[in-house]
């Protein structure tokens, strides 16, 4: 399969907790090369333009002020089956569920402070990237 991107953010809490340095460590490990990385912080307007398509949930307006209440790691990361291999070492949304070895299981604290975001498809890599990064 031909090398592919996904998209990632570590989140305020895991950022605030001083946990960039051992999850990027995990992305590394795990055959991710990080091909672009940016800490910023996001206002209430666009963490809301980011999770747009989550709006209409009832965790949307909790979620927009938790993902701008400090800084965030955006990263453009590449691998073989990057989104599928990448959704796998992060782990289920919710800790509680997240597998033994995953960077949620070890750094989640709960289903909205999660640590990190994963993109869910090859066309929402390209768009949540581009969010961040650009055309590139
Ligand atoms: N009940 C919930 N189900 C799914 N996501 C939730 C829920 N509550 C909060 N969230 C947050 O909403 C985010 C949406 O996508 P993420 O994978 O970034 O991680 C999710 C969590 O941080």
């Amino acid at each position: 399969m031909a090398t592919n991107r996904t998209f990632t953010m570590i989140k305020p809490d895991a950022v605030q907790e001083n946990h960039i340095g051992g999850i990027l460590s995990m992305i590394e490990a795990g055959g991710f090369r990080i091909v672009e990385l940016q800490k910023i912080n996001l206002s209430a307007e666009r963490a809301g333009q980011f999770y747009a398509v989550h709006a209409e949930r009832p965790f949307y307006n909790d979620l927009v002020k938790y993902m701008s209440s400090g800084p965030i790691v955006a990263a453009i990361l590449e691998k073989d089956n990057a989104v599928a291999d990448f959704r796998a070492l992060i782990g289920a949304t919710n800790p509680a569920n997240a597998e033994e070895g995953t960077i949620r299981k070890k750094y989640a604290k709960s289903i909205e402070a999660n640590a990190v975001h994963g993109s869910d498809s090859d066309e929402n890599a390209q768009i949540e990237g581009d969010f961040f990064f650009g055309n590139k």
